[in-house]
């Protein structure tokens, strides 16, 4: 950064421009009476310059709700499927850190392999053209059924041309960490995550899972520290996020809900995400994915039926949509007679 981009009286520029600092930032190592000394100015034009400089020197990334007000979180991170895209009005936001929820078997892994391999299309077809983070803290990654779902982009994305998806090397640019516990977690967001971001060989941070973690490692009596060490890791997410302007996904899970009695188990088919309020609140979407009672089917394949819902978002309406899990993907149910649903409790 150049003394001229900094609005300062041309005196006071031109007094420090003749001391040789070699940068703005260095003069903020200089105490004011050095500065002073060494420029020849009065303290209230040294206190006008270290405060510009401290200014310009700031990197304090703008918050979900700014960038919102100014319209930049604008750009989105395309699911790969026009129906769920519809939902989302399109795709992940670039800006924040987006929940994905739901019950063991929802399909919150398949989405967000998806996501995966929609990240590496460039901007025209919803991508942002660069590869994706994926940490694994419970489960080995599922790299068979990424490969699966590779092969199956040609059927998945008819609106990309054929050559632009036989071009891509998708498997190169998902690079996957493993992270047993909290240690490991924070080692691979303080250092790997931001050289990949840093980069610019990803533009996707995913953890699945985040409830993994936080679940094992602390007893019911310790919630203060949970607490405290949920809302630092989620500070490192968005900072992530927003400095490298990156969506980042969570996977979280389920639990059920107990009725005020809780002798008389849980509330037939209730069920809250994992890690209560102190989790909520840092989170900007909280997207939920459900089985429901019925199958869909299409030709002669068919498949579970699955609920894909906005709990809340700054920018979007509660609302769902119908999907199922095929093999190249998840897609949202079209209402075209391509998807035929055979029996279900929620439309
Ligand atoms: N090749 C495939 N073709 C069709 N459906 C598939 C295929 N692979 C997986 N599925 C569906 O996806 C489901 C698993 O989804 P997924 O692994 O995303 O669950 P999850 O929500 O991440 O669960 P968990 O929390 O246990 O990891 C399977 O039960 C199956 O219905």
């Amino acid at each position: 950064m150049d003394w001229d981009q900094l609005e300062l009286n041309p005196r006071i520029i031109a007094s420090v421009r003749r001391v040789k600092l070699k940068s703005v930032r260095e003069a903020l190592c200089v105490s004011g009476p050095d500065l002073q000394r060494l420029t020849g100015l009065s303290r209230s034009d040294v206190q006008q310059l270290q405060s510009a400089a401290a200014t310009a020197c700031r990197r304090r990334p703008p918050t979900p709700a700014v960038l919102l007000q100014r319209g930049e979180c604008g750009l989105r991170l395309s699911v790969g499927c026009p129906v769920l895209d519809e939902l989302l009005r399109g795709g992940l936001p670039v800006g924040g850190v987006t929940e994905l929820c739901g019950e063991s078997g929802a399909g919150k892994t398949q989405l967000a392999l998806q996501l995966c391999l929609s990240v590496q299309y460039p901007a025209q077809y919803g991508g942002l053209d660069s590869g994706a983070v994926y940490i694994c803290t419970e489960d080995s990654f599922p790299i068979r059924r990424l490969q699966q779902l590779i092969l199956g982009q040609s059927s998945l994305r008819p609106d990309v041309p054929l050559d632009l998806i036989s071009r891509r090397g998708f498997s190169d640019h998902v690079y996957v960490e493993h992270a047993a516990d909290l240690g490991a977690l924070q080692v691979c967001l303080s250092r790997r995550v931001p050289l990949l971001l840093a980069r610019r060989h990803v533009r996707l941070l995913v953890v699945d899972s985040v409830a993994a973690l936080f679940r094992s490692e602390f007893l019911a009596s310790d919630w203060l520290e949970r607490s405290k060490q949920l809302i630092s890791f989620s500070h490192t997410l968005h900072t992530l996020s927003l400095e490298f302007n990156t969506p980042v996904l969570c996977i979280n899970q389920v639990t059920d809900v107990f009725g005020s009695d809780d002798s008389l188990g849980p509330v037939s088919g209730a069920v809250s995400p994992a890690l209560g309020l102190a989790w909520a609140n840092q989170v900007m979407v909280r997207l939920m994915m459900r089985r429901l009672q019925g199958t869909v089917a299409r030709g002669d394949q068919s498949s579970a039926l699955r609920r894909l819902e906005v709990a809340f978002a700054p920018h979007l309406a509660r609302d769902g949509r119908n999907a199922a899990v095929w093999r190249e993907g998840v897609l949202g149910v079209d209402g075209s007679d391509r998807c035929v649903i055979t029996q279900t409790d929620v439309l």
